[in-house]
């Protein structure tokens, strides 16, 4: 049985069909990319995984269990198993680097401690190496707000290592980076699936960079799945089929558009 079951997913805001009958099955330990454009549905399909919103219809089923239907403690539970990777980090700025990464310990303690910030000694050397997979041990003790946008989105990632995942999820997260930094981030997320075998599932603007690291892509238009295969079937010839004559340009353009906070693109 498939890890992730997704079958008849859909999700309407009003006449908009974020997400239309989407039925996916994602093996164990796959590194499997979201492809579409702006509204697509790539962050309501990932949304709806981690349970931040509910279908309209359909089910999502984590190694047998019906996500869509858990309440509670269960519900917790799994937010805490499905680590969340967003575009713009979610750090908090004015905390030091270890402290942010600690946040994703929170969870398993009582209001009481949390707040008062006590993590054990084994949550430190836990924080501390997912810092040293990341290679930012170095900033540990400096404030995230003074950091890169790529070395924030490493800490993001250790964050989410820490809260000891089953799946991992990223909405976009190389979006708001530099060739160079978007590199590293989707390096280190590859190592992470190779070494760890977690499950990574990337939403993306730029086909390139999912033909790169994805072993598996999927492509949304308007909400319904239109690709599911290995990279190398997404050929241009498909891209254009799906996505029409400036389907290609148009991912082009994103991976341009993304170069462009006050970088230059790196010659390729
Ligand atoms: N909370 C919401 N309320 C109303 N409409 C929404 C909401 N969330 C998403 N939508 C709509 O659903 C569609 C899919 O949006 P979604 O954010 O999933 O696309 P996306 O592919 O992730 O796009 P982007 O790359 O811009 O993030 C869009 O038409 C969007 O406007």
């Amino acid at each position: 049985m498939a890890a992730l079951n997704i079958s008849g997913l859909s999700k309407h805001f009003g006449t908009t069909k974020a997400v239309d009958s989407a039925t996916l099955e994602i093996e164990a330990g796959q590194f499997v990319g979201v492809i579409g454009r702006s509204g697509a549905g790539k962050s309501t399909l990932l949304r709806l995984i981690n349970r931040l919103i509910d279908p309209t219809e359909g089910s999502v089923s984590f190694d047998g269990v019906d996500i869509t239907k858990l309440k509670g403690k269960a519900l917790r539970q799994w937010r805490r198993d499905c680590a969340m990777i967003f575009q713009q980090f979610n750090l908090v700025d004015r905390l030091d680097v270890i402290t942010n990464v600690l946040i994703g310990r929170v969870a398993e303690h009582s209001i009481l401690s949390s707040t008062a910030m006590r993590f054990s000694d084994a949550e430190r050397a836990m924080a501390a190496k997912a810092l040293d997979r990341l290679d930012m041990v170095p900033f540990a003790l400096q404030r995230a707000g003074t950091l890169s946008g790529g070395q924030q989105q490493r800490v993001a990632i250790a964050r989410a290592l820490v809260q000891n995942p089953r799946i991992m999820l990223a909405d976009e997260p190389i979006a708001s980076l530099d060739p160079g930094n978007a590199t590293r981030v989707m390096e280190a997320l590859r190592t992470i699936n190779e070494e760890d075998k977690l499950t990574v599932l990337v939403n993306l603007h730029t086909l390139d960079t999912a033909r790169e690291y994805c072993g598996r892509i999927i492509a949304m238009r308007q909400g319904q799945v239109m690709f599911d295969g290995p990279a190398h079937e997404l050929t241009d010839a498909v891209v254009r089929d799906i996505y029409g004559a400036d389907g290609l340009e148009d991912f082009n353009e994103a991976v341009t558009s993304t170069s462009v906070k006050g970088q230059e693109p790196v010659a390729a």
